[in-house]
């Protein structure tokens, strides 16, 4: 069960200090978005490599812009661990995947809500994670899509078909009241933003989540 919380709900005047404070997190969600994939803009390459020098965890970055095929390689090599990019962004996503690992980061696709599963399902194997979406991207503080568990479930059940181990990730209105849904749908990494940085005790709130996602996990 990792979690991995997100800096899109942290104090952009005080990164250092917020990606600190989750030291006990399974790595920190790092959201970068461009205006045009997605309504809002975050950061780009620059921020994403300050962070990387002053985190003390691993960085998973999910891409919500246009044109992947261009811009994701340059994120894999500023050395991070994972590489999120959208399946609606990408022109060839097994061509870029195969980028991504070959440049040494860990290769993610994501789906949005209304992106369908099936016809990514034959080619898990070229993914080490695939995050589904369980708001529309774009913001943090939005709602848990429940309707989106059949996706986890068919995902789950493709990897074991393949026996492969492929992370199963999701983003999205994840909080003590929804996480164990989603765990018990096979998802075994969870980005949570304002249950994280909006909770008084930052790194009591990563332990409950943990613990609430481990009660329920389908395996
Ligand atoms: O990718 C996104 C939003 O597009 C996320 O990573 C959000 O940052 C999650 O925020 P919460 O829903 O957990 O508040
Ligand atoms: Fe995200």
């Amino acid at each position: 069960m990792r979690i991995q919380p997100s800096i899109l709900s942290a104090d952009f005047a005080n990164m250092q200090r917020d990606v600190e404070r989750i030291a006990s997190a399974d790595g920190v969600h790092v959201d970068v978005m461009d205006n045009h994939f997605v309504p809002n803009l975050t950061f780009g390459p620059q921020m994403v490599e300050a962070v990387q020098r002053v985190s003390p965890i691993p960085l998973d970055v999910h891409l919500m812009i246009e044109d992947a095929d261009r811009w994701a390689p340059g994120y894999a090599e500023l050395g991070v661990f994972s590489v999120t990019f959208h399946a609606e962004a990408s022109t060839d996503p097994v061509a870029l995947a195969r980028r991504i690992r070959h440049l040494g980061a860990r290769a993610s696709i994501a789906l949005k809500p209304g992106t369908p599963v099936e016809p990514y399902l034959e080619l898990l194997p070229e993914f080490d994670q695939v995050l589904v979406m369980t708001v529309e991207p774009g913001f943090g503080g939005q709602s848990f899509m429940a309707d989106m568990m059949p996706k986890l479930r068919t995902l789950r059940a493709a990897a074991e078909r393949h026996g492969i181990d492929l992370w199963l990730q999701v983003d999205g209105g994840i909080a003590l009241d929804t996480i164990g849904i989603a765990a018990e749908a096979g998802a075994d990494t969870f980005v949570a933003g304002s249950a994280v940085y909006g909770a008084a005790d930052v790194e009591a709130a990563i332990a409950e989540l943990r613990a609430a996602a481990a009660a329920s996990h389908a395996h």
